[in-house]
């Protein structure tokens, strides 16, 4: 059993479709790079099975983490998944962290509300700082008293001394430079090396950080799901024209903005079609299921029989 297992989540805001039937499963250990342009949905997502949605938004589908449903669980029995096998690295550096509480007060909170010592929560804080480049006395700091680089470090910090089986990093590199981008890397390498059994989902418009660190990726285009494959055949050959488009927008550095409308509805077909390169009568016609491929799976009529 998958230890993360999405199947068929659709989100709606007023009527506007965020994401649509969507499937993602994630393995115990298993390291996936959800990637995709700005407002594809990426965040919307994580934002769903950390029921942090706005309260009028419209959700269909299931979530188990573990054989729960994420999606049906009472806010009190999801709050006592989070902090403990659960843990988010926020994109929004400055919310995430409370103004008036100590840097190493907070990030340490969910070790001492399970009983682990002062002692031992901050010292253990306190490695993950060092490999982090995070100076020591950052710990005794006020969010506003570091830079949104620091911040984010210290997010990643926070959200592997919780030792949770599942972290959901939105973005965790964002506004931090090359060098310490490594460090974070090694940081995540080295918390799945300590525990194994540590799955990630990970945000990114970073692909040299997905492609050092993703076992799988997915990729998200329209609110759906387009294309999960194994990162090694993905870098090398991705399957659908979407994915193949955004990695050949990319000069080395990231993904940049292709703007393709995202979220423009076609009356039929495949949302991708009008921008395909690649596309052919049967595109313009139905939309493609997610078709399976040796090492993963797609939604293009490419790779399918339009007439089945
Ligand atoms: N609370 C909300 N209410 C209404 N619309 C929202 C809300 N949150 C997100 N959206 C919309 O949902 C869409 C997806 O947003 P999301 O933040 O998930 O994109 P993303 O893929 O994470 O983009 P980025 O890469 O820029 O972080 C956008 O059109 C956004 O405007
Ligand atoms: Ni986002």
């Amino acid at each position: 059993m998958p230890l993360l297992e999405v199947q068929g989540l659709s989100v709606a805001f007023q009527h506007e479709e965020v994401l649509r039937e969507v499937d993602l499963n994630l393995e115990a250990g298993e390291t996936v790079a959800l990637i995709g342009e700005s407002g594809g949905g990426k965040s919307v997502l994580i934002e769903t099975l950390l029921h942090l949605l706005p309260p009028r938004s419209q959700v269909k589908g299931r979530a188990f983490f573990r054989g729960e449903d994420l999606l049906a669980l009472s806010s009190h029995a999801h709050r006592a998944l989070l902090g403990q096998h659960i843990a988010w690295i926020p994109q929004a550096t400055t919310e995430a962290l409370h103004p008036m509480l100590l840097v190493g007060f907070q990030l340490a909170e969910p070790l001492l509300l399970r009983g682990v010592p002062r002692r031992e929560a901050y010292a253990r804080l306190a490695k993950l700082f060092a490999a982090l480049d995070l100076p020591l006395e950052t710990l005794h700091r006020y969010p506003h008293q570091l830079s949104g680089g620091m911040r984010q470090r210290a997010l990643v910090a926070g959200a592997l001394l919780t030792g949770a089986g599942l972290v959901l990093a939105d973005e965790p590199t964002k506004g931090i430079d090359a060098l310490r981008k490594r460090q974070v890397v090694t940081l995540f390498q080295k918390a799945q090396e300590l525990n194994p059994e540590m799955a990630l989902l990970l945000v990114t418009h970073d692909l040299p950080l997905a492609q050092a660190l993703a076992d799988r990726v997915a990729v998200l285009f329209a609110g759906r799901v387009v294309e999960v494959s194994r990162a090694q055949s993905f870098f090398q050959a991705p399957a659908h024209p979407y994915a193949k488009a955004l990695l050949e927008a990319l000069p080395e550095r990231g993904l940049k903005p292709l703007q393709l409308g995202l979220g423009r509805e076609v009356e039929k077909g495949c949302p991708f079609a009008p921008s395909c390169p690649e596309n052919f009568s049967p595109c313009r016609e139905r939309e493609p299921p997610l078709l399976p491929l040796p090492q993963g799976s797609v939604r293009c009529w490419r790779y399918g029989d339009p007439s089945l």
